[in-house]
């Protein structure tokens, strides 16, 4: 059964239909990339599942829930994280904190007890520190812990960014171009990551990418948008070869990533 279930959703600003009856699923445990041309619609489907837009039409369904009437704070709470295009970390806070900061919306002591530092209050600051701490060894810059995080290599900020999400403790993770601006290295790091988030923690992945040799090499599943269409969905080899994608890419800034893989 699916974990994410998107139903003809349609969103449009000002007159401008930017998605237009978009439906598509992600499976538990998979590794699913939402890819298309500069402009097709990706980041703005990312904002209307985890509720920064409103569709005027449609269903998304995940784990049981319509997301549709949730505001953004709740559907995290439903088991969605996600990074941004441009990475987000807060800039005035440590690596670590910015990775606790992740679990606040799983924190069950309150505000008041915050303000007065009850025990139960330090017991729990303490279990978030303990798996905040798990989360960096996992995407592997615990040893960065105590920097302010915006000083941090580019990559690792990405990093960073992973952590903070997992420690949100979602069943969905979405990624908006986790590869931009890294080095090969780097993404063949990123690659062995997003595979050990699906297989060691159980997590399914909807990735946006532009980075086609990594979109394949990853995707057990892949949907593409065109101009706020789904234009076709498949395997990677399924896509590869579809006359349709091809066409779309053609003569677009992004088009000979495609073609040349
Ligand atoms: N808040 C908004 N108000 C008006 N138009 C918007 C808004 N957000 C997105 N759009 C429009 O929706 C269209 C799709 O943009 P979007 O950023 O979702 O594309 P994308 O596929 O993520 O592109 P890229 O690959 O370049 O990141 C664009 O024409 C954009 O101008």
């Amino acid at each position: 059964m699916a974990l994410l279930s998107l139903s003809a959703v349609t969103l449009t600003f000002a007159g401008n239909t930017v998605l237009n009856e978009v439906s598509f699923n992600v499976a538990e445990r998979s590794v699913t990339s939402l890819i298309g041309p500069n402009g097709a619609g990706k980041t703005s489907l990312f904002n209307s599942i985890t509720g920064f837009y409103k569709p005027q039409q449609g269903s998304i369904r995940f784990d049981g829930t319509e997301l549709l009437k949730l505001k953004p704070h709740q559907v995290t709470k439903a088991g969605i994280a996600r990074t941004f295009q441009n990475v987000r970390l807060f800039r005035e806070m440590t690596v670590l904190e910015n990775v606790m900061s992740g679990a606040h919306c799983r924190t069950s002591a309150g505000a008041f007890a915050a303000i007065l530092r009850t025990p139960a209050q330090r017991r729990e600051e303490e279990e978030i520190r303990a798996r905040a701490r798990q989360h960096l060894e996992f995407v592997g810059v615990w040893a960065e812990q105590g920097r302010i995080a915006t000083t941090l290599a580019y990559g690792h900020q990405r990093r960073v960014e992973i952590a903070r999400a997992l420690a949100t403790e979602p069943k969905l993770l979405l990624l908006d171009e986790p590869a931009a601006g890294l080095n090969p290295t780097e993404k063949h790091d990123l690659v062995q990551l997003i595979r050990r988030i699906r297989d060691e923690m159980g997590i399914a992945v909807l990735l946006i990418e532009h980075d086609m040799g990594l979109v394949m090499q990853i995707s057990e599943n892949i949907s593409v948008l065109d101009h706020g269409e789904i234009i076709a969905e498949g395997t990677p080899k399924q896509i590869q070869s579809d006359h349709t994608v091809i066409e779309a890419y053609l003569g677009r800034d992004d088009g000979e990533a495609f073609l040349d893989e």
